[in-house]
């Protein structure tokens, strides 16, 4: 134990949901899920493990916490997609949780962002991400393949850095059921955040229950109504988006089972909304056996999912490193927490972006299989970026941009 004053971690709602969002600042973390609420800063230790080290790192920080005094340390972060990128985990001494955000988050009014886009420029661009689907259907015909996700960027300077708390409120009042993160990067120049809005839980365990809820297919949402529940309706009968979901499933089912004395899988997807978007979901729960793996070592173990990367996974990680010209880095890696005795909560980095001062990178991938089209592919990552774009106040149909544009004025 050494002498720093260590402040005893709040738990239940001591702290108002706006008392929570106002403190967070952007050199903090804060992760909201349907489940809870988690905002941490006042770093005590960092580490920028890779990928292949990230529990290690977290053995690290916890026996760390431990020696600080705190009773059941936590560790937050995010690590990368790629086994030999590096991620960021953070030690924190003050760290508070409440329940979740949802409701509050729903009603708040949104406060204005006036960003202005200097210029957005897709990378690659719609020929070259179509020219990378083209070469994976190739490759699904040579019987290499079955399926790989293919993301891509969009870059977009706005005159004027942005504000990381206020992006960060937009991204809760708009995306209120999402998994809401921002976690700070390294950076010469301060601030440099991670945030996105993800839909997708990789693992919670709680005690000895653990869930893992793997999307795959996916739709646009419609502006009328009944278009919107026509959309839904056609993917839920989507041959191809059902096959997709289906390799995602059985890979994580295959992955989750040893670490299972009992695991609920349903017999078939539900739907699952965004503000953007229907995706086929599936959520499975399970009981873990003893000694129970903590959520990180749960989450690794099944990181990369078809989900994320694709089918096998040796062949579709070599075809997204070959396709893909840029690093995804924390895109599609695991953000979350994990505390001293195991429990945590894992998202997929997703419907994200890297924002560093003026400069912010976008990300957005689509699941590939036997059937897939570039036009459409490019559309639904286009339809992905929209999450952010509408967020930072920006037009969102310039995801759907074939090359850079330079827009004065977009601050709708
Ligand atoms: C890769 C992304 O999303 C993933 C791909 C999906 C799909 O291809 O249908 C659906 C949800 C996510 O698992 C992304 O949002 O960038």
């Amino acid at each position: 134990m050494n002498d720093e004053m260590v402040i005893p971690h709040p738990t239940g709602d001591e702290t108002t949901a706006e008392a929570l969002v106002s403190a967070y600042r952007a050199e903090d973390f804060l992760f909201s899920s349907p489940t809870r609420a988690l905002l941490a800063g006042d770093w005590l230790d960092t580490r920028s493990p890779r990928g292949d080290q990230g529990e290690q790192a977290l053995a690290e920080l916890l026996e760390q916490g431990r020696r600080a005094g705190i009773a059941n340390p936590r560790v937050v972060g995010a690590l990368p997609f790629a086994d030999d990128r590096h991620g960021r985990l953070l030690l924190p001494r003050r760290c508070t949780e409440r329940s979740a955000l949802t409701h509050w988050a729903a009603q708040q009014t949104e406060p204005a962002l006036d960003a202005k886009a200097r210029r957005v420029t897709p990378h690659p661009d719609r020929a070259g991400y179509c020219a990378g689907v083209e070469a994976a259907l190739a490759e699904f015909r040579a019987g290499r393949l079955d399926k790989v996700v293919l993301a891509r960027t969009l870059e977009v300077e706005t005159d004027g850095a942005l504000d990381p708390t206020l992006l960060l409120r937009r991204l809760l009042h708009r995306n209120p059921e999402a998994y809401v993160f921002a976690t700070p990067l390294e950076a010469r120049q301060s601030p440099a955040v991670f945030l996105g809005a993800s839909p997708e839980l990789m693992v919670r365990r709680i005690g000895r229950r653990v869930m893992v809820n793997p999307l795959a297919g996916s739709a646009a949402r419609r502006r009328d109504p009944e278009e919107d529940r026509l959309a839904a309706a056609a993917l839920l009968h989507s041959e191809k988006d059902l096959r997709e979901h289906a390799l995602v499933i059985d890979a994580v089912v295959a992955a989750l089972r040893p670490f299972c004395s009992q695991l609920e899988v349903p017999e078939g997807p539900t739907l699952l909304s965004t503000g953007k978007l229907w995706h086929l979901s599936t959520e499975l729960s399970g009981e873990l056996i003893e000694p129970a793996p903590s959520s990180l070592a749960i989450a690794r173990a099944l990181h990369p999912t078809p989900a994320v990367c694709g089918h096998p996974n040796a062949a579709a990680f070599a075809a997204i490193r070959r396709l893909e010209p840029f690093e995804r880095e924390l895109f599609s890696g695991l953000v979350g927490w994990c505390d001293a005795s195991g429990d945590g909560e894992w998202a997929l980095s997703l419907r994200c972006a890297e924002l560093r001062g003026e400069h912010l990178t976008l990300y957005a991938g689509a699941g590939l299989v036997e059937g897939s089209t570039p036009a459409s592919e490019f559309a639904e990552t286009g339809t992905k970026l929209g999450t952010m774009l509408a967020a930072l106040g920006l037009d969102d149909s310039l995801g759907q941009a074939s090359t850079t544009s330079s827009t004065p004025g977009t601050d709708a």
